[in-house]
């Protein structure tokens, strides 16, 4: 498996966000490839321990996001895409980050089997390129009604560059809570 780091539109390492290649092993039957491995994956991310695993399917359009919660349950995030092609974000919301409020985006595909691992401190968003997506990702911690909070998905101040293919007609596929999530400046932080 190979990591590397994103770099925001400003140019800054995002740190602590990292794209994940896998080996894939291809042959007559089809391919093989090691989703997840502990010991491999905490030598690139640090020791991490999921206890949830997430899987939603979207249309073309759908955009989910942006999501985080907040202390005491934050979340990291590993994620990968098994069917389609998505457009995944993460934000820095940690308010004394020297990057915070930049974002890194990159395209996850079943093809590819990329995986992006979204530590806890970031905001999390996808967008929805090809007819359908299945989104698969483990969580560092469960989920938390309480402490689940979303930021709009353009919010101008972050300015995060959608890709079109995913916007036909401008506007993406929303939730109704996420229709209404505020902006950065007025959302519920991380210190
Ligand atoms: C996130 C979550 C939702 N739910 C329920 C609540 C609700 O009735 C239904 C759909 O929830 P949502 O609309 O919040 O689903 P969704 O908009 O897909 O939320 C997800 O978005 C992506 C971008 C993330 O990063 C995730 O952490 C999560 O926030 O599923 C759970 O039971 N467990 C969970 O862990």
């Amino acid at each position: 498996m190979q990591a590397e780091q994103l770099r925001t539109a400003q140019g800054a390492v995002l740190e602590g966000v990292l794209l994940l290649t896998p080996r894939v092993f291809g042959d007559d039957r089809g391919f093989f490839f090691e989703s997840w491995n502990q010991a491999t994956f905490d030598a690139a991310a640090g020791p991490t321990a999921f206890v949830q695993d997430n899987h939603s399917r979207s249309v073309q359009g759908v955009l989910r996001g942006l999501h985080y919660q907040r202390p005491p349950h934050p979340q990291g995030k590993l994620v990968r895409c098994l069917v389609g092609e998505i457009f995944d974000v993460a934000v820095d919301i940690r308010r004394s980050s020297p990057t915070f409020g930049q974002w890194a985006g990159v395209v996850l595909s079943a093809e590819s089997k990329q995986q992006l691992w979204v530590p806890a401190g970031f905001a999390h968003g996808f967008l929805t390129l090809s007819p359908e997506a299945e989104v698969l990702y483990k969580t560092t911690d469960f989920w938390s009604r309480e402490c689940e909070r979303g930021i709009r998905w353009d919010d101008p101040q972050i300015g995060i560059a959608w890709p079109r293919e995913g916007l036909p007609d401008g506007q993406p596929l929303l939730s109704a809570k996420d229709g209404v999530a505020p902006a950065l400046a007025d959302a519920d932080l991380f210190a």
